[in-house]
């Protein structure tokens, strides 16, 4: 069976107090609109999470963008998936190619991360991606594949698992790959979950990410084995989260 779509927002290093507005503005939308077919996440900076999990509108979910292995300790700096539970986060990113960059995050660590968040109950989203050098020397589906292997924990299941894809040099570019690229690596992701986990690969939601927007969103969303998107940069206004959701709405 087709899984429900996911429309998720990954704001990054991004929001204040003040963005509480943008996240009601998004409930408006929500109860306002059309019914989209797919569930709404947002994942705001750390120091949001529990403001926007108490006064999250109906239909928007809280997620985190990043958790460390361990439940508690000294570990300064750091946000266990227990806290993020504690603090209202349902989903949280891990993995993510800014992560595995600027914090030398490789997929042993992300599937560690990824086993903490599923033992306290909540979703992973497990992000994924090759560089433009990679692709350039066409091993988008060997790094891509990789890392799903790598980093996906033998206990996922549909229900506590989400796999992104985020092609590296499309992320914050304003570049794509074509539809046909995206499918291509989607399917061969759906493969190698099922190859994995039998049957129930088939219900694992696969995310596309980097440079989604409302302009492109409903032919990105369109290719085969998308089931929703990862958003950046377009998710830190409603309006223009909307227009992205706008792909699951008849
Ligand atoms: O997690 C989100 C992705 O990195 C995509 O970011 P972007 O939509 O700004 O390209």
């Amino acid at each position: 069976m087709k899984p429900t779509a996911l429309v998720a927002g990954n704001w990054k290093m991004n929001g204040l107090a003040s963005s509480q507005a943008e996240l009601e503005a998004l409930g408006n939308y929500l109860r306002d609109g059309d019914t989209a077919d797919c569930g709404v996440l947002i994942c705001p900076p750390f120091t949001l999470v529990a403001s926007f999990a108490a006064n999250a509108p109906e239909g928007v979910a809280i997620g985190a963008q990043d958790c460390h292995t361990n439940k508690s300790g000294a570990h300064t700096g750091d946000i266990s998936a227990e806290m993020l539970r504690d603090a209202g986060a349902a989903f949280i990113i891990v993995g993510h190619s800014e992560r595995r960059a600027d914090h030398g995050e490789d997929s042993a660590l992300v599937c560690a991360k990824a086993e903490a968040v599923l033992a306290e109950g909540l979703t992973a989203i497990v992000c994924v991606g090759e560089t433009e050098a990679e692709r350039d020397a066409g091993k988008t589906l060997d790094i891509v594949l990789g890392q799903v292997a790598a980093s996906v924990p033998a206990e996922s299941t549909p229900e506590n698992t989400v796999v992104a894809y985020e092609p590296v040099w499309a992320i914050g570019t304003g570049r794509t790959p074509t539809v046909e690229d995206v499918a291509e690596v989607h399917t061969a992701i759906r493969g190698a979950l099922v190859e994995r986990f039998g049957e129930a690969g088939n219900g694992f939601r696969i995310l596309y990410g980097g440079s989604v927007k409302p302009s492109n969103a409903s032919e990105l969303m369109a290719a085969d084995n998308v089931n929703g998107a990862l958003v950046g940069g377009a998710s830190l206004k409603a309006a223009d989260f909307n227009g992205i959701i706008d792909a699951y709405r008849k």
